[in-house]
Parts: C-alpha cells; sequence; structure tokens
C-alpha cells in the first residue's frame, strides 16, 4: 500500500470541504467507539467536510444464524457492510481489523490502518472470584470463550479446565460471566476492545507470548474502500500508522498463506523494531512469533524470528507474512490444518442440521 504524496493529500483536502461522507459500521458498542474515533480524526483534518454514520446490526451480531457456512463464516461481520459500500451507500467501512476477512471481495480494499491498540488477549475472572490465574483455578473450572485459537492455547497448558462457548457482544460476554448461576470462572477477551468501551477494571491479567499468542489483526482498526476510490483513498491514508500497517499486513499475509481463514488455532504476536538512530547499519525490522495449534492444544508448530523490513513497504510486510507461513509449513503446519479443516466440515454438517449458532470468534 503505497502513502499519497503530499500533492495527493493536498488535493484530498481541498476536495473534501462541503462534502458529504457516509461511514459504515456495525451497531455494537465498540464499532461504534471505534468509527467515533475514524470519524474525529477525519474531521480534525477536513473541519468543512461532514462525516455521516450509517450503522447496522450484521449477520454476526445477531445471536441465531442460519446455514451460516453457507456464507464462510469469517464474512458475517462484513459482507452487509460491503454491500453497502459497493452500491455506493456507504464511502467507507470501519472494521476491527480482525473480523476482516483476510481476502475482501473483489472491488473492495484496505484504506488503512490506525495505531494498534494493546494487541494482547485479557483474563477477565468472574466478579468477586479469589483467582487471578489460570493456574490458580481449580481443575474443571469453566474458561468462557468461543475462539478456538485461545481454547487451544489454553487447554496446552492447563489441561485441567473446561472450555465453554460464550457469545455475545463484550458487555453482553461479561454479564453472562458475572451472572451468579452462569458456569464461567472466568473468560478471554481481546484487550483492546476492554481498554476501548472504558472496561479496563475488568482485566485480571494480561495474557502474551509463550502462554497466548493473539489474533491476526487484534487491536488494530481497519478502514475499507472502494478499489480504486482515489478520492476516498486519500482521505483515509493519513489516519495510516505505518508500524502497525507493517505487522498487521505480515500477520494477514500469513494466515493468508496458511488458508486458515476463519476459526483456525493461528496466533500471532509481531513487534515492529524501529532502526536504531544511533546508525549501527540496521533499518527497521519486525519480530514475529506465531503458532498453529491442533484443537485440542497437544499439538503445535512455532516459528519464531526476525526480518529486516529494508524500507520494503507493504510488499515486504506480506513477504515476511508468508515466510513465517512457510517455515510453519516446513515444520509439519499443514497437517495440523487438515485435521482442523476436517472437524470444521464435519461441524458445518451438524450446524445445517441444527441450524446452530456460528463459531466465528477469532
Ligand atoms: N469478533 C469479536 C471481536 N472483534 C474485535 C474484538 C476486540 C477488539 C480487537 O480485537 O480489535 C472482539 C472481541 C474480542 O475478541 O474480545
Amino acid at each position: 500500500m503505497s502513502g499519497p504524496t503530499s500533492a495527493d493529500a493536498a488535493a484530498a483536502a481541498a476536495g473534501a470541504a462541503g462534502k458529504v461522507y457516509r461511514i459504515g459500521t456495525r451497531s455494537s458498542q465498540l464499532a461504534m467507539i471505534q468509527t467515533n474515533i475514524v470519524r474525529s480524526a477525519l474531521l480534525a483534518r477536513h473541519p468543512d467536510a461532514t462525516f455521516e454514520i450509517t450503522a447496522m446490526k450484521t449477520m454476526g451480531d445477531k445471536d441465531k444464524v442460519t446455514a451460516l457456512h453457507s456464507f464462510g463464516a469469517k464474512s458475517l461481520w462484513t459482507m452487509e457492510l460491503e454491500t453497502l459500500l459497493l452500491d455506493g451507500e456507504v464511502d467507507l467501512i470501519v472494521h476491527s481489523l480482525k473480523d476482516m476477512p483476510t481476502q475482501l471481495p473483489a472491488g473492495c480494499a484496505i484504506g488503512s490502518i490506525l495505531e494498534r491498540e494493546d494487541p494482547r488477549d485479557a483474563l477477565v475472572m468472574k466478579a468477586g472470584s479469589p483467582h487471578r490465574t489460570l493456574a490458580d483455578l481449580p481443575p474443571g473450572s469453566t474458561v468462557g470463550t468461543s475462539s478456538v485459537r485461545r481454547g487451544a492455547q489454553i487447554l496446552a497448558r492447563h489441561p485441567h479446565l473446561r472450555l465453554a462457548n460464550v457469545r455475545g457482544n463484550i458487555d453482553t460476554r461479561l454479564r453472562k460471566l458475572d451472572d451468579p448461576e452462569g458456569p464461567y470462572e472466568c473468560i478471554i477477551l481481546a484487550a483492546a476492545g476492554l481498554l476501548r468501551i472504558g472496561s479496563h477494571h475488568r482485566i485480571t491479567a494480561y495474557l502474551s507470548a509463550p502462554t497466548m499468542l493473539h489474533a491476526v489483526g487484534q487491536g488494530a482498526i481497519g478502514i475499507e474502500i472502494r478499489d480504486g476510490d482515489a478520492d476516498v483513498a486519500a482521505l483515509v491514508a493519513p489516519l495510516s500508522h505505518a508500524p502497525t500497517m507493517t505487522c498487521c499486513l505480515a500477520e494477514r499475509q500469513l494466515m493468508r498463506t496458511l488458508e486458515g481463514g476463519c476459526s483456525v488455532p493461528i496466533g500471532v504476536e509481531t513487534k515492529f523494531l524501529e532502526a536504531d538512530p544511533a546508525g549501527t547499519g540496521e533499518g527497521d525490522r519486525v519480530h514475529v512469533r506465531a503458532s498453529v495449534s491442533s484443537v485440542d492444544g497437544t499439538r503445535c508448530v512455532e516459528v519464531e524470528d526476525t526480518f529486516s523490513l529494508n524500507d520494503g513497504g507493504a510488499p515486504r510486510a506480506e513477504e515476511v507474512g508468508r515466510l513465517v507461513a512457510q517455515r510453519m509449513l516446513e515444520r509439519g503446519a499443514g497437517v495440523l490444518l487438515e485435521e482442523i479443516q476436517k472437524s470444521k466440515d464435519a461441524e458445518a454438517e451438524a450446524e445445517t442440521a441444527a441450524a446452530g449458532e456460528p463459531a466465528v470468534e477469532q
């Protein structure tokens, strides 16, 4: 993704005055907060333009979904908004990058990736729980998560714990957690969501490598635009945060290469390492740690390395993601992915029969 030139930016700034831009978003609390972050940033740059918000419930927000896999589970959060985008009903969409499929529909593109909030997962204990860590929990305690990635990593280190699905938006999940009649002793949520909705006080502990690698794109906000819409591209490009963009493009390419589109236990941790200002000759680098686990957590392929970026921009970031994925495949990740695909196919069949709920959480 090449940044706009200053001439482009100036043209866009001049061109935006008096215009009305429509921003599409989900209507959840977190989605609205993230959309307002984007709207404020745009308004600060273009005080003479108008930015309207079109909020909707997507299929993923609704509790029951019939035959979900026929749509590809991953697009449940984005598909209807993308239809509005392609129809010209909205001009840009604000998403949690984590919820954006790695393959966007034809005609759609990522216009910007904003600076990442804390990408780690967070452990949240039930209100009043005396426990502070997963290791503290008595055998058989129930951890609420619908994410196969989180579940696999928990079972790998804490096979004495039990997993149970918990669905809904963040506040719904917190409510289900605190229900005295409820089954959960704790739940795992993205720290970013809790921080953004102002619920940092609910974070009992941050989870990170080697215990828990986070989801691809977690904690970052992505802006989706129409491919080739130069006006909107120039409008949103300055909102991008280059280090976040590098890390997230690498993570997304890793996932794409592994073809782990939806509900596959791929965990990552990516750190942008800025060039040493003392001038050791080393340019910017990126440190990547990534894993694929079996769903029960008993097997895992992990790769960790540091890569030079050499000012290679988006193509280099994606090359790094591809390299890490290839190393993972060389070390046997393909077998794990195949197994997971098989069990997902079987699950999808059962779900069609039962018109069950989606398991799309990353
Ligand atoms: N589909 C759920 C979702 N999508 C984005 C976030 C949190 C914010 C983020 O990861 O950027 C969450 C909730 C969660 O995983 O706890």
